[in-house]
């Protein structure tokens, strides 16, 4: 295999998942050079601003991408839930690895769990699929925005500004954070993003004695479940700014899916269920059948409240 270029984020996060994924590559083709290529991404630019109002999909994304397109970078890795559900013509998703921790958790200040958190307690999300399933099952919380990576959210919290905040488990525990866990959030609390703790290793799709290398790390299902979570996503031209979340777990030959779409407010939920065999027609079929029940208007009329 010939040298390569990995192009990565230069946050603390980004920079462990990819190294994760040079050392998981290197096991399996012994000797591999690859070097470091950090690319400042708009995402990481925009730092004072609720992501949700910058609208957009995929401004994590979009300069690593043209990096590959350029032939700068030979693959990059992006958290999944990160990746507009459309790629590019000529970058396809090489490899999906091992899930890590899809759960949702609370770091909480005095160590409440979202029970136990007093009423009028400050909750730090910028998310609106957090913030409608927190005040879901607790409407008589606050919900405020945080942003900047999961070190600086953490001091934040630990500042005075938040009681608590919501973050992924899988970022933490790449980061070997889990003891700051109070509490994980279960999948009927806190469903999780699409792709969330997923992995994307992407390339150019001609790039073929690449994509044989990164064939021997993808994990078949892992792939399955995002597959199934994506063509869910895909129905509704998501992104993770809005009120969306689905989780798919697989089985033997079963996928089973659970897929939401919320009122920001957490007044109005609209979740289901779907089992199946082949994973890009289950997620169509589950977001069809939210569709029946509203779903579409919902977020209709959430985009408008982001644009405006
Ligand atoms: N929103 C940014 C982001 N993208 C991926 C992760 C964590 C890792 C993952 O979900 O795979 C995070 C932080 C978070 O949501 O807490």
């Amino acid at each position: 295999m010939r040298p390569l270029v990995v192009g990565t984020r230069k946050s603390e996060l980004a920079l462990t998942q990819t190294n994760w994924v040079v050392n998981r590559l290197q096991e399996v083709c012994p000797g591999l050079d690859v070097s470091l290529e950090k690319i400042v991404t708009k995402g990481d630019r925009i730092l004072n601003v609720t992501l949700s109002k910058v609208g957009g999909k995929g401004l994590f994304v979009k300069e690593i991408e043209q990096a590959l397109l350029d032939g700068r970078i030979d693959f990059a890795v992006h958290s999944m839930k990160d990746m507009p559900a459309v790629m590019p013509k000529g970058l396809v998703i090489g490899a999906i690895p091992v899930r890590e921790n899809p759960h949702d958790c609370l770091i909480s200040r005095d160590g409440s769990t979202l029970s136990d958190l007093p009423s009028g307690a400050v909750v730090g999300t910028s998310s609106l699929r957090r913030q409608a399933q927190i005040l879901a099952c607790r409407p008589d919380l606050t919900v405020e925005p945080v942003r900047g990576n999961l070190g600086t959210r953490i001091s934040k919290m630990k500042n005075g500004q938040f009681d608590a905040i919501i973050l992924a488990a899988a970022g933490l525990s790449r980061m070997d954070w889990q003891e700051k866990i109070n509490q994980e959030l279960s999948f009927d609390q806190m469903l999780p993003a699409v792709g969330q703790g997923a992995l994307a290793i992407q390339c150019r799709e001609d790039d073929r004695e690449l994509l044989e290398a990164l064939q021997k790390i993808n994990h078949e299902e892992t792939a399955r479940a995002v597959r199934a979570e994506r063509a869910f996503l895909q129905s509704f031209q998501g992104g993770c700014h809005l009120p969306l979340a689905g989780y798919a777990a697989v089985t033997g030959e079963r996928v089973r899916l659970t897929g939401l779409v919320a009122q920001p407010d957490g007044k109005k939920i609209i979740k289901a269920t779907m089992e199946g065999q082949d994973e890009w027609a289950l997620g169509k079929q589950l977001a069809n059948k939210l569709a029946d029940e509203g779903a579409a208007e919902l977020l209709a009329t959430v985009r408008e409240g982001l644009v405006g």
